[in-house]
C-alpha cells in the first residue's frame, strides 16, 4: 500500500522532499514550543515509552533518522544510555537547534548531528545496534525506501523503533481530535510559526498516512521482522518496532 503524496505547499512545483525540508527550516525557531503546546505535553510521554522498549536490547550505537531538534536522541540518552547517537536530518535549520541543545547540555561527545537523507543514509551497512525515528516517516518522500535503508544500517537483530501520529478510530475521540487537527493545530501554527501552511500539511499528512497494520505490513516489506504496533492515547499516536 503507498500513501497518496500530500505535500506542505501545492502551489509550488518542488518535490515532496525539497518542500518538507524547507518547511522545517521556516518552522524550526518555533518547533519545540508548538510541539509540547499543540499535544499538551503529551508528546513527551510518547517519546519516553517508545525509547523504553529498547531497554532489553541495551543499544550501545544509535542513530536517530529525522532528528529535528534532536528531543527523541536526547530521551534516548537519558534512558538507555548509548555510547554514541548520531542524528541525521535534511533540514539545516532543525539541525542548528539540535546543536545549540547539544551544547547546552554538555553532550558533544554523545550526540552528533548531521545533514543526511533517510532514502540513501550515509552509513555502512549494519552500523548500528538501534535506529528512532519520531514523527518523521510520515514526511519521507518515498517511505518504503527510507524503511528499507533503516533496515541496511541495522545489525542483525538490530530494532528500529517509529513513533508516528495516526487515526483514532473509536467514537467520539475520533469526532473531536478531527475537529482539534483541522481548526485548532492550524490556527496557533499560524499564530506562533512563521509558516502558515506547515499545520495544515500536519493533520492532512496524518489522514493519508498508513497507519497500524498497514504501517506494519510496509515495515515487513522493508525487511523487518517480529512487528509490534503500539496505538497510544486512543490511536492518536503509535509506536512500531521491527527487528532485523
Ligand atoms: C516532525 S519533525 C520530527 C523531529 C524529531 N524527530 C522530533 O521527534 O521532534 C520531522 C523531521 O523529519 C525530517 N525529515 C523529513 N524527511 C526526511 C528524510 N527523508 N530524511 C531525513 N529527515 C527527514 C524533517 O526535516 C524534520 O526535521
Amino acid at each position: 500500500m503507498t500513501s497518496k503524496t500530500i505535500i506542505p505547499y501545492k502551489d509550488n512545483n518542488a518535490g515532496k522532499k525539497q518542500q518538507v525540508a524547507t518547511m522545517f527550516n521556516n518552522i524550526s525557531k518555533t518547533y519545540d514550543f508548538l510541539n509540547h503546546f499543540l499535544s499538551l505535553g503529551i508528546d513527551i510521554i510518547w517519546r519516553k515509552k517508545a525509547i523504553k522498549s529498547l531497554k532489553m536490547l541495551q543499544p550501545k550505537r544509535m542513530l536517530d533518522v529525522a532528528t529535528g531538534t534532536g528531543d527523541f536522541a536526547f530521551e534516548a540518552i537519558k534512558i538507555l544510555n548509548p555510547d554514541k547517537i548520531i542524528g541525521v536530518d535534511i533540514s539545516e535549520g532543525m539541525l542548528a537547534v539540535a546543536k545549540e541543545k547539544i551544547a547546552k547540555r554538555g553532550l558533544g561527545h554523545k550526540f552528533e548531528v548531521a545533514l543526511g537523507d533517510s532514502e540513501g543514509l550515509p552509513f555502512d551497512a549494519a552500523a548500528f545496534d538501534a535506529v528512532t525515528v519520531a514523527f518523521g516517516v510520515r514526511n519521507f518522500e518515498n517511505l518504503k525506501q527510507g524503511l528499507q535503508d533503516i533496515c541496511r544500517v541495522l545489525k542483525p537483530g538490530g530494532k528500529a523503533v517509529i513513533l508516528e501520529f495516526s487515526n483514532p478510530k473509536a467514537f467520539p475521540v475520533k469526532q473531536l481530535y478531527n475537529v482539534y487537527s483541522k481548526t485548532m493545530m492550524p490556527f496557533f501554527g499560524r499564530i506562533f510559526s512563521k509558516d502558515s501552511k506547515a499545520y495544515n500539511y500536519l493533520p492532512e499528512s496524518v489522514v493519508q498516512f498508513p497507519d497500524g497494520d498497514a504501517f506494519t505490513s510496509i515495515l515487513k516489506e522493508a525487511g523487518f521482522s517480529e512487528t509490534i504496533c503500539r496505538p497510544q492515547t486512543f490511536g492518536i499516536c503509535t509506536i512500531y518496532i521491527g527487528t532485523k
